[in-house]
Order: C-alpha cells, then structure tokens, then sequence
C-alpha cells in the first residue's frame, strides 16, 4: 500500500505574526522543512499545501498544491491530488515529529482506517463564566489532546471530506471528520515534543528545544 504525507502548509500564521508560519525558521531551518524531513522516511511521498503564490524551499523535497481558505479546504486540495491508499496528515507547524510516532500512526490507521496521535490531558479544565472568571470544572478523566500526525485510508477520508462539504461543516482536524461519519478512529500515543508552534511562546520553545533535537532526532 503506497502511503503519501500531506503537510497543510498554507495558513497565515496570525497568532504567531511573523507572516506565513510554515517559512519561520527555528535555528536554521523552515517549520516546513523540519516537518517534512521527519516525514520523509515513513512515506512514499510528501505534498505540501501552500499559500497561492509561494513555493516550496529547496530544502524540502516534495510536491506541492495550492491550499485553501480553511486548514480542511487545504487538506482536501491534498487528498485530491495524491492516489496513495493511506495517507499522513501532518500540520507543518509541528516540527518535531518521533519517528516512532509515525510509525504508529501508520500501522494503526491500516488496521482500523484512521488513526490519531494524541495525549491524554493532564491539566485541570475549566469553562470560563461570561465574565471570564471560573465557569464550570471540566472532568478531565478519558479526555485526549489531539495532534498530528493523522493517518487514514485515503477513500474515507475523502468520504469524510466530501460529506463535510456537503453539509457545510467545518472541522478543526480530519479524524473529527471521519468521527462525524461515524468512522472509527484510534488514538495514538503522541509525544509532547510534537506540540504545535502557535504562539510566540510556542516558538520560544521550539528555538530551545532544536539544538537538543538537532543533536539527537527521536
Ligand atoms: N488555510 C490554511 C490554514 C492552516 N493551514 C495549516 O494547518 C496547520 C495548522 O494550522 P495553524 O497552526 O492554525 O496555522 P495558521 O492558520 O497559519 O495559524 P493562525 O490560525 O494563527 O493564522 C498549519 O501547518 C497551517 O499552515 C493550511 O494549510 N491552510
Ligand atoms: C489539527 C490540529 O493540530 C489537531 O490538534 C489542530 O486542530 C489544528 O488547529 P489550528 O487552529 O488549525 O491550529
């Protein structure tokens, strides 16, 4: 079964505010490039989505697309342009990606379809009141953060997409599109190296941690 790596790539970067986030470089390299490199030894390609207009660094070695409006158009502009049976979603602002997190996201979405990397949630939750004071405590028992990267067959996944337009639904990932079709999902041990760069204290965290990385990649 071939399997094919798909990095969204083409969001803007509005809350980290250094223009588009896939091209911000943590200690000499792209997000993108990290991202895909990490990929490169799990799949038998790599397509990366793109803001219009943009082109791929020479350092990452991979196709690319046009993404969308929407994180869920640019995954979509993806899957249609691949026909591998199982494919990878990984965001490109996860730069540090354990091989063996991969690995597993693979094997467990050719058993089951999809599959998920994810962590259980160790903070104490709460919904913050109108005022935003303390709203309600959240039990955090069985509650998993979710994070890339995600594998799936590629026709359910493509299913999941095209019900979502249909309907006009909007997801933050695409295990929550297979989910809404009813479609099983497996969650993945994750890794909290694997954290998406967001923020500029996500960035601070990721230019600290890239020396130790780079010295020794897991
Ligand atoms: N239209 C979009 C929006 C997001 N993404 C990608 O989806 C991943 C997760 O998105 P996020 O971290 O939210 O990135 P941005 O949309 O760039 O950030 P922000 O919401 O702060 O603008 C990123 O790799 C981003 O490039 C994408 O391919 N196409
Ligand atoms: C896909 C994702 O990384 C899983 O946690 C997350 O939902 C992306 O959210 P964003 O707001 O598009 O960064």
């Amino acid at each position: 079964m071939r399997v094919a790596a798909l990095i969204p790539a083409a969001g803007s970067g509005t809350r980290l505010g250094l223009g588009p986030k896939a091209f911000v470089e943590v200690a000499g390299r792209s997000l993108l490039g990290r991202s895909a490199a990490a990929l490169v030894p799990h799949v038998d390609e790599v397509l990366v989505a793109l803001p219009a207009g943009l082109t791929l660094p020479r350092d990452v070695p991979a196709r690319a697309v046009t993404g969308g409006d929407t994180r869920q158009a640019s995954v979509l502009a993806l899957l249609r342009a691949t026909d591998a049976e199982v494919v990878l979603v990984h965001d490109a602002a996860r730069p540090f990606l354990p091989g063996a997190v991969a690995g597993a996201v693979i094997a467990a979405a050719r058993e089951v379809g999809a599959a998920t990397a994810a962590l259980p949630v160790a903070d104490t939750l709460v919904r913050a009141g109108p005022g935003g004071d303390w709203g309600n405590l959240i039990p955090r028992e069985g509650l998993w953060a979710v994070q890339t990267p995600q594998g799936f067959r590629r026709d359910l996944l493509l299913a999941a997409h095209g019900a979502a337009l249909a309907d006009g639904f909007a997801a933050t990932d695409d295990a929550g599109l297979i989910a809404r079709t009813g479609g099983a999902v497996r969650l993945v041990p994750g890794d909290a190296r694997l954290f998406k760069v967001t923020t500029p204290g996500d960035l601070a965290l990721a230019q600290a941690l890239a020396p130790v990385w780079d010295a020794a990649p897991v």
